[in-house]
């Protein structure tokens, strides 16, 4: 079913440095987010607060009535069992194979039996499509099989909530659209809450129900997918569609000089919204919505040609 992550006013710092402020968001559960934001604006600082391995300064992060900005260690161990993790290099154990690999959760965390632990592992193997890799240690497989074998070895517990912390990182364009394609099938069949951590814009733009942008030291955004890919803010504009022209410069902010020969500089059209990717069955997922509709009911007029199945979600110039 998921759980709901209600985050409020959540502020975090290292020493004199705001990392970000004042965060206020809910990820719906069930639903797919993906939280968007420029190197070094806090976005895996904001997935570790939310599993407890950082403390907030400020702020609640409350999920099924608990808060775990200030809840005790073993509320927090409790917890943490709803959680799995994907790290971003998959965080295998060099030494030991992918059986057992994925299987360390359970015989960590459970008292089950060899036969219940092997039939849990052979299941979530291939869920990830691994079945026959069991053998081979992690060095020996590609990028895009260590983090499949670090999701299989995410769902052994059978979380309520998954955390992925740049699952495309390192991987090609096709990896990255098998991964995605293989994100949107899992959240249909085991209906867990999902948050991504990505820097690839053609995922934002196609897989999620909803987006959030970390942008210096604040939450810039957080909505609905059609709401931000129909968005004229310039931060959230520039950033989903991978533009030069707009507030962010190479560093971070742009100066004022630099905005100034910006200035009457026309900027691209928005690209059309594109399709949400579907699961492979073509059931959509339960907490998908129809293509349009935010856009409908909000009175918004999206890009012309959005939601046109030609479209193959590709900002320009990504
Ligand atoms: N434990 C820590 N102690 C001090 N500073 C930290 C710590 N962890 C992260 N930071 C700082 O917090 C800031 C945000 O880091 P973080 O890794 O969350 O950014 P990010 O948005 O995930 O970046 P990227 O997209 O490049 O992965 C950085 O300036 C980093 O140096």
């Amino acid at each position: 079913m998921g759980v709901e992550i209600q985050v409020n006013d959540l502020t975090k710092s290292f020493g004199k440095q705001l990392i970000w402020g004042d965060v206020t968001l809910t990820v719906p559960a069930g639903e797919i987010c993906v939280m968007l934001g420029p190197s070094g604006t806090g976005k895996s600082v904001f997935l570790k607060t939310l599993i407890g391995l950082l403390k907030p300064d400020k702020g609640s992060i409350i999920i099924e009535g608990t808060d775990i900005a200030s809840c005790s260690e073993r509320e927090l161990y409790e917890i943490r069992k709803l959680f799995g993790v994907l790290f971003q290099d998959g965080a295998m154990f060099g030494s030991m194979n992918l059986y057992d690999n994925v299987a360390f959760p359970l015989r960590e965390h459970t008292r089950k039996s060899e036969s219940e632990v092997r039939d849990i592992v052979m299941e979530k193997m291939d869920l990830v499509g691994l079945l026959g890799a069991e053998d081979k240690l992690p060095g020996e497989i590609s990028g895009g099989m260590r983090k499949r074998a670090g999701l299989a070895r995410a769902l052994v517990l059978d979380p309520e909530i998954v955390l992925f912390d740049e699952p495309d990182s390192g991987l090609d364009p096709v990896r990255t659209a098998f991964l995605n394609q293989l994100i949107v099938d899992l959240n249909a069949q085991i209906d867990a809450t999902f948050l991504i951590v990505t820097h690839d814009i053609n995922t934002a733009r196609t897989v999620p129900d909803n987006i959030g942008l970390l942008y210096h030291r604040h939450l810039a955004m957080f909505g609905p997918r059609e709401q931000l890919l129909s968005s004229e803010e310039p931060v959230v504009r520039q950033f989903l569609n991978a533009q030069r022209v707009g507030p962010i410069g190479m560093s971070e902010e742009k100066d004022a000089d630099e905005l100034a020969a910006e200035a009457g500089q026309e900027l691209p059209p928005l690209p059309p919204i594109p399709l949400q990717l579907d699961p492979s069955n073509g059931t959509p997922r339960r907490s998908q919505r129809p293509a349009g509709e935010w856009c409908r009911e909000n009175g918004v007029t999206p890009p012309p040609g959005s939601f046109e199945s030609s479209n193959a979600g590709l900002a320009p110039g990504v």
